[in-house]
């Protein structure tokens, strides 16, 4: 075992410490492939499944393991599998919406209708590079969504505006992002080129798990080939996309740099939607709630009313129409999503009573 090498740490094991004297033994998930994960001490690999107890104990998507999660795990004699006993506490995850009934749509890029459940994809990060291409693409609002799931998640973020030999304006660029990602360390790299990458490796250490968030095309995987060096990526990648040669992500998984640092690389976060409850806006928008609640009218829907501190911090350049309208959007489908998960837990503990109701 060298659990150290693969992230372990004091949280981890305090959380571990019930289960140590039971002949159990902690290991991390590196990916899953049906029902079989593949599980690292930092020496060997596992197959693990769920032991029945287990299973049957988890009802919601949550609870089964994701990548990157610290598992408790059973050996048996004769058997090419372990058998996975519990999940140990996340330090951070990041989860998106799951349709897990029929008669949803998509409206205005938001999943509206039918039921919904979190689902974590990738847990225990210490870190999220947020990516946004400085080329005719970027998109300071998707930025701005990413810093919101970068706060939520629980993993220290960092902005990197990649293809800067594509740019003439950065600072342009940095000043607008800025004004979406208060106190994050904005770095511009060219991952193709070789530019300023060694400011990206300056903040990453040793143990560090690291995710990737951005758009389509931003450069995901030209980083993430440059952090893990092209030997490690045709070793663990599972496939390659015919013809261009390009990298593709077909399920999710833990690639582990030999200088000790990880990457967490999954379709899923690709495509990450909000989850959480509201507040969790109040990181990623600190300049705009500073003046929610100072409105003359506690009902202000910060339209024509006299008195609204709002149209007020506007006026005087405080804040953007545009960033205060973002607040809004994602401030709305969280409200959405959250009235939709109250609905979801009372189906899921009449469920789980009914279960019960079944065995006893
Ligand atoms: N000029 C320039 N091009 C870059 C740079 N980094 C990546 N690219 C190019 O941008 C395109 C997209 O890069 P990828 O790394 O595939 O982007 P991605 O974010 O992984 O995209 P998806 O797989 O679609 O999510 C490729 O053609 C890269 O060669 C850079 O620093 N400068
Ligand atoms: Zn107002």
């Amino acid at each position: 075992m060298n659990l150290e090498t693969v992230g372990w740490n004091l949280f981890f094991e305090e959380h571990f410490y019930h289960y140590k004297n039971k002949g159990l033994l902690p290991g991390r998930v590196l990916g899953k492939n049906k029902e079989i994960y593949t599980i690292t001490d930092g020496d060997k690999t596992f197959y693990g499944k769920l032991s029945g107890k287990f299973r049957y104990k988890i009802n919601l998507s949550k609870d089964f393991p994701a990548v990157g999660d610290w598992v408790v795990f059973q050996t048996k004699e004769n058997s090419p599998f372990v058998y996975i006993q519990a999940v140990l506490p996340r330090k951070s995850y990041f989860s998106r919406k799951q349709p897990i009934s029929g008669g949803r749509k998509i409206k205005n890029g938001v999943i509206v209708g039918g039921s919904t459940e979190e689902q974590i994809i990738a847990s225990n990060i210490d870190k999220v590079l947020i990516i946004g291409g400085l080329d005719g693409d970027f998109d300071i609002r998707r930025i701005e969504r990413y810093v919101t799931l970068a706060y939520n998640s629980g993993a220290v973020p960092i902005i990197i505006l990649n293809k800067v030999d594509l740019c003439e304006e950065v600072d342009l660029y940095i000043e607008q992002v800025r004004s979406v990602a208060l106190g994050i360390p904005i770095l511009t790299v060219s991952a193709e080129k070789n530019i300023n990458m060694s400011s990206l490796l300056g903040h990453i250490h040793s143990a560090d798990t690291i995710a990737l968030l951005g758009s389509s095309g931003v450069g995901k995987s030209t980083i993430t080939n440059f952090l893990l060096g092209e030997e490690i990526q045709r070793k663990q990648t599972i496939s390659k996309a015919t013809g261009k040669g390009k990298h593709t992500t077909t399920s999710a998984e833990l690639l582990i740099h030999p200088l000790g640092y990880m990457i967490i690389d999954t379709p899923g976060l690709r495509e990450v939607q909000l989850w959480g409850e509201e507040d969790i806006l109040e990181e990623s928008f600190k300049d705009v709630i500073a003046f929610l609640g100072k409105c003359k009218y506690s009902n202000c829907n910060h339209q024509t009313e006299s008195g609204c501190a709002i149209k007020e911090a506007i006026k005087d350049g405080m804040i953007s129409e545009k960033r205060f309208e973002s607040y809004q959007n994602q401030f709305d489908e969280l409200y959405k999503l959250n009235k939709k998960r109250t609905q979801l837990d009372i189906q899921m503990s009449k469920k789980q009573k009914q279960r019960k109701l079944f065995r006893f």
